[in-house]
């Protein structure tokens, strides 16, 4: 017999949990399904042990700079307490008790097992102890998220590459490491890595590293990791993998090989959508992501959240799709009103390289790309008064992006020390349309890193 209640979430990482944890707060019976562990890729294998890395991987690279400026040092690496920090600290050995324990808390019911959503408000659910069937009188929420997006190189699938899972839960920096794709994940975790004495290559499709972002700040991170000494190759494509003797070697298109002890491959996400009836959906065959409307409903009574929906694959924004979603569901159960409907105009993205790369809203080509008439101005931190202070580790840039027919930015990128927490108020002003005129005529601290938003809205000026 099907086990009746009001919602049933269908993925627990950051988006499932944020939902589901709302619903149960507002009085909902809310049952939320989980394969593996409650809280999903962001707490165990994704956002938060990578940045425990990052941040072990900077304090080294900051020791670093030390020489000339304040002293000298001797920095020897060890990766054991970053693993244990991890194991112990962000992961609780890859335990989840404790968000278990916080959703029951909240008045959900939790089921470990995996499910499938087969239409109608039903989602069978397959467990260790066998096959149960939930309907949900107010509606499903699909969070099942993402999984690796591996690319059809001969031979890949025959060796034991790592994906991020591996990455982050890994005991040792290897001795040398090959990172296939450099978006976010390939740049943060070579960098890392290599700041911890790891010999990483580098191998992207593109003509540059982070390719989603400004061509300046691509051109910027590529110059810097050169510089560390990473091997970086771009327009590289990989034909062939193969593994022997504890050694992976790629061979590219144009004939090279490169070879090393670990293989990350870091070539993007997709959602996961096998446990969706399509039909039921009413979702094409081909379809890559969960189509929704602006309450991230994708059919009457069904939700979508999180990186499922292709809107940006990132914590934030399936946390806030999650309250938009929550807020429609509850209006539904005549608990509320609905409210506003989610906005992506101000979608911030962090890549936390050392610069680290915040960036909003639109690049320059994808606002051209929209016919927008744009006039853009860019800032180099280091020529800056707190660049040329803070000297060792100063470079970044601030770029801004107009649209001059309204006066107002669309989009801003902000690299350098620190660039996710100075992008904050780039997006209060995209989010806002704060008029250009009206940041020009504001004060910024003195000698601070985002005072090159003033230096960047006055060659905005110029253009
Ligand atoms: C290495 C790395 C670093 C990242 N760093 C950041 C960062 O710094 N900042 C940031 O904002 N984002 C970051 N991200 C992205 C972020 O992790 C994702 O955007 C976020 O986890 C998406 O949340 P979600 O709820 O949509 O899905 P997920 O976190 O993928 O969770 C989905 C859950 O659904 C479960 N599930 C799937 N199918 C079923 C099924 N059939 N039955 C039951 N359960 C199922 C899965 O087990 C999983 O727990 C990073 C990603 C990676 C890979
Ligand atoms: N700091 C953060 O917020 C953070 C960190 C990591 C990941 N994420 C999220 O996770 C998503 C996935 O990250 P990702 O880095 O895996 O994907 P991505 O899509 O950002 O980058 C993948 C890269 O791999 C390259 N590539 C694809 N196929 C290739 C091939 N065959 N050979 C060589 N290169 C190839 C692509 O050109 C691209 O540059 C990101 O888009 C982001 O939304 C966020």
């Amino acid at each position: 017999m099907a086990r009746e209640c009001d919602v049933v979430v269908l993925g627990m990482g950051p988006g499932g949990e944020a939902v589901a944890g709302q619903l149960a707060e507002a009085g909902l019976d809310v049952v939320g399904v989980e394969a593996e562990l409650l809280g999903g890729e962001c707490p165990y294998w994704a956002c938060v042990p990578s940045k425990m890395m990052v941040r072990a991987g900077n304090l080294l690279a900051e020791a670093r700079r030390v020489p000339g400026m304040a002293g000298s040092t001797r920095v020897e690496p060890d990766f054991s307490p970053v693993h244990v920090r991890i194991r112990d600290e962000a992961t609780t050995d890859w335990d989840d008790a404790a968000a278990v324990e916080r959703f029951t808390g909240q008045g959900g019911h939790f089921v470990r097992g995996r499910g499938r959503f087969t239409g109608q408000g039903r989602v069978e659910v397959e467990s260790g102890t066998g096959r149960e069937t939930f309907t949900a009188r107010r509606g499903v929420v699909l969070a099942t998220g993402s999984g690796p997006a591996v690319p059809p190189v001969s031979g890949l699938d025959q060796v034991p590459y790592w994906t991020n899972r591996q990455a982050v839960s890994a005991a040792e920096a290897p001795a040398s490491l090959l990172v296939l794709g450099a978006g976010a994940v390939g740049v943060e975790l070579a960098q890392a890595y290599a700041r911890f004495g790891t010999r990483v290559t580098l191998v992207e499709a593109s003509a540059r590293v982070v390719s989603v972002e400004e061509p300046e700040a691509g051109d910027l991170l590529l110059r810097v990791l050169r510089e560390e000494g990473l091997t970086v190759r771009t327009q590289a494509r990989a034909k062939a993998a193969r593994y022997a003797d504890g050694v992976f070697t790629l061979t590219l298109e144009d004939g090279a090989e490169l070879s090393a002890e670990r293989l990350l491959v870091a070539t993007g996400r997709r959602p996961r959508l096998d446990a969706l009836d399509r039909e039921a959906l009413g979702l094409a065959q081909d379809a890559r992501r969960v189509e929704v409307d602006a309450h991230l409903r994708a059919a009457p009574g069904v939700w979508a959240v999180g990186d499922l929906v292709g809107e940006g694959a990132f914590t934030h924004v399936a946390v806030y799709q999650a309250q938009v979603a929550a807020r429609a569901i509850l209006a539904e159960a005549g608990l509320g009103e609905p409210g506003p409907g989610a906005d992506y105009r101000a979608v911030p993205r962090v890549t936390f390289t050392d610069p680290e790369i915040g960036s909003v809203g639109l690049t320059e080509a994808r606002a051209r790309e929209r016919g927008l008439t744009v006039r853009t101005g860019l800032a180099q931190l280091p020529a800056g008064v707190r660049g040329w202070i803070h000297k060792a580790g100063n470079e970044g840039l601030v770029k801004l992006v107009e649209d001059a027919d309204r006066g107002v930015l669309v989009g801003a990128t902000a690299a350098g020390p620190m660039g996710g927490e100075v992008l904050y108020g780039l997006a209060v002003a995209v989010r806002a349309a704060v008029p250009t005129a009206t940041l020009r005529d504001m004060m910024y601290a003195f000698p601070t890193f985002h005072r090159s938003v003033l230096e960047a809205l006055t060659d905005l000026a110029a253009d």
